[in-house]
């Protein structure tokens, strides 16, 4: 077990804890089921109060793969949990629509059926978190994936730079829902974080929230971009206090995408806003996670940190393009004892 100190110490602000609870109007979606959160008012006392332990961040992260190992007989279980949360995802210029619809026939049926039957789970319908496109792919996307219930998730807001026109952001948005996306993943302008402009970062983010209506908006903070764990967890306070359904890690296109550190300084700052608002936010770590082994320690700290509600697609995706190929190569070596060529396990 970590240390009280490590608990305490990764993330602290001065005035959190004692703060008044504010509540908003709760809205529920039946889509996504979970209370969507609001937002508040930007609290810059409360933003600028936020600070990181470095040394304690990593050494609570660098104790993590040795011992949070999960016993072999539920890591299936814990394996077929990660894909229901993948946003499968293709964000490549050489899309095409048909790379798209295999992409979705295999968010349909991310496990192959016999796996599954040896598995004891035949009879679970099993398919990944959401498919994750550009906006050119929202209506394809939409299209090949009626009546599974399987949401579209579009990247939108001049992703992955997000240095559009602020007009041309909303309006980006606004295609996408109307195509039929029910999931928005927006980037921010990491140059409001750099500068510290938290003013201009939630007035974004509140307006890219409006413009989504009903769809869930994921905020992408770019934390490769943002320099310190500081501005990441300042990054996160003030995308949720603007509406964020939640706070997601990457585009897949920074130098340094998800990462273990950036994971626990993100997910402290949800349980902070937790405890100021009641309001539950999502969390996405996206980029670069391509091993099953990697994304049983994302879901032990997923655990530890915030409790098993964050452990189920309402609260927890993981933007990924090549992890179920992993995952389901790992989950054929558990039914056979033996591992196939990656290539019997092709996405998209
Ligand atoms: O949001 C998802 C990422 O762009 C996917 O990144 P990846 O290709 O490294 O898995």
């Amino acid at each position: 077990m970590y240390s009280q100190e490590e608990r305490c110490d990764v993330v602290s602000t001065a005035k959190s804890e004692s703060r008044t609870p504010k509540r908003g109007p709760v809205e529920v979606t039946s889509a996504h089921e979970v209370a969507r959160n609001p937002g508040m008012p930007l609290d810059l006392s409360v933003v600028q109060a936020v600070r990181v332990n470095k040394s304690a961040a990593e050494r609570r992260v660098a104790s993590l793969p040795g011992r949070r190992s999960i016993k072999a007989d539920a890591q299936a279980a814990w394996l077929l949990n990660a894909v229901t949360c993948i946003d499968l995802t293709t964000l490549n210029g050489d899309d095409t629509q048909g790379r798209v619809k295999r992409l979705c026939a295999k968010a349909i049926t991310p496990v192959r059926p016999d796996i599954l039957a040896a598995l004891g789970m035949a009879d679970r319908r099993i398919t990944t978190g959401a498919v994750c496109v550009y906006h050119r792919f929202v209506a394809c996307a939409v299209e090949a994936l009626e009546g599974t219930g399987i949401p579209v998730a579009a990247v939108s807001t001049g992703f992955p730079a997000g240095l559009t026109p602020h007009e041309l952001k909303l309006k980006e948005i606004e295609a996408s829902v109307a195509d039929g996306a029910s999931e928005i993943d927006i980037v921010i302008t990491r140059e409001h974080v750099l500068t510290g402009d938290w003013q201009a970062l939630y007035d974004e983010m509140r307006d890219f929230r409006e413009a989504c209506g009903d769809a869930h908006v994921k905020a992408i903070l770019a934390t490769g971009d943002l320099k310190t764990l500081r501005n990441v967890a300042r990054a996160s306070m003030v995308c949720m206090m603007a509406g964020a359904d939640f706070i997601k890690t990457s585009t897949g296109k920074e130098a340094q995408n998800a990462t273990l550190l950036v994971t626990l300084v993100m997910l402290r700052m949800i349980r902070l806003y937790q405890s100021m608002t009641g309001f539950k936010v999502g969390y996405k770590p996206a980029g670069g996670i391509s091993k099953a082994k990697d994304i049983l320690v994302y879901q032990s700290l997923m655990k530890e940190e915030l409790g098993r509600d964050w452990l189920r697609p309402n609260l927890f995706r993981i933007g990924a393009s090549s992890l179920l190929a992993d995952i389901e190569r790992q989950l054929e070596h558990h039914v056979d004892g033996a591992y196939s060529a990656v290539k019997r396990h092709p996405i998209g």
